[in-house]
């Protein structure tokens, strides 16, 4: 449903974006993960028919963008990571607008407005004005904005970006809920654990490079199939190492200040067996907790062997 063929783009000598090969299954969330400037926005702003690119090719819904970009139009639509918005439209002229634009017939406009704005959480507000309407709100807006024409395809940029924890969770419902639709989607984010919890697959761009891509099932497995443990006490590394090499489940042991963190794949009672191991040997435990799993450590240990730079 999206195709990136060696895609490429370049600011003047700068490659933004560098030969990017990828691939959104139809009906499938791909997340793409990456620092500032690591060429997501652009990528994105590529496949909406926005930027040109300097070479490569691109597929959207069975377009290619740069000969047939009125096509990819009718088939996407493109949530930018900053938007402006009409000041003096309503949140429901505000749909109402770009159903027009889209060429929506008008009486499947207005039961698609209703139904879009009851859908995000806006039918209290639309008669609000859009400028009057909180960030949060805003971004919800643009959401029911995207599915006004009803497209295949959707390329959503940060949309959770710049929002206070609330309507982060408010957000996040929304994306729950557009998952369900069974469009293809394609969602930028700062935040891998963000998109881990909608996303099919997950590919990282670091420097306008795809360096790695994994399924989000492969990722969550491993992390539910390994603990991470923080273990202190008053042991040498070298006891540690002793004991911990008894215990075939310690997957990983890095050396840390007065003590060990351990990637651990027992159960939990295999866990408390791995405690009266190391009492056992006389060490004094200061500390054995369970630390939240760094999912983009694990991320990119999953994916070391498929970097594809
Ligand atoms: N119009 C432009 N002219 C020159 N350089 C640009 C232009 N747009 C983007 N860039 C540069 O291209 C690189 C990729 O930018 P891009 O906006 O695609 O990254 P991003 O991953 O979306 O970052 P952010 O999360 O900050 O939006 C950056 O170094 C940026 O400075």
């Amino acid at each position: 449903m999206i195709e990136c063929q060696n895609l490429c783009k370049k600011y003047g000598r700068f490659p933004a974006v560098h030969n990017l090969n990828l691939t959104v299954r139809q009906g499938t969330v791909f997340g793409l993960v990456g620092e500032n400037g690591a060429g997501k926005t652009t990528t994105l702003s590529m496949l909406a028919t926005l930027t040109p690119p300097t070479s490569g090719k691109a597929y959207v819904n069975g377009f290619e963008i740069s000969r047939h970009p009125q096509e990819v139009r009718r088939s996407v639509s493109y949530m930018p990571d900053s938007f402006g918005v009409y000041d003096d439209l309503s949140a429901k002229e505000y749909l109402e607008f770009y159903a027009d634009c889209y060429g929506v017939p008008p009486a499947v406009a207005r039961q698609r407005v209703g139904a879009l704005l009851a859908w995000v959480n806006l039918e209290k507000h639309r008669d609000v004005y859009v400028n009057a309407l909180s960030r949060g709100m805003q971004q919800r807006l643009e959401i029911a904005r995207c599915l006004m024409h009803d497209p295949h395809v959707l390329i959503l940029d940060e949309p959770s970006s710049g929002l206070d924890p609330r309507s982060r969770l408010e957000m996040r419902e929304v994306l729950h809920q557009l998952r369900q639709l069974g469009k293809t989607i394609l969602i930028s984010s700062h935040i891998l654990y963000e998109l881990s919890e909608i996303a099919d697959e997950i590919g990282i761009m670091r420097g306008g490079d795809l360096a790695a891509v994994a399924a989000v099932n492969a990722l969550l497995e491993h992390s539910n199939a390994h603990r991470h443990l923080l273990i202190t006490g008053n042991a040498a590394p070298d006891e540690w190492e002793r004991v911990l090499r008894n215990d075939a489940r310690v997957v990983d042991v890095h050396f840390v200040q007065g003590g060990v963190e351990v990637m651990y794949g027992g159960t939990l009672e295999q866990q408390a067996e791995l405690m009266r191991t190391i009492l056992d040997a006389g060490i004094v435990i200061y500390q054995f907790a369970e630390r939240p799993t760094d999912i983009e450590a694990l991320f990119l240990r999953l994916t070391d062997r498929t970097v594809t730079r």
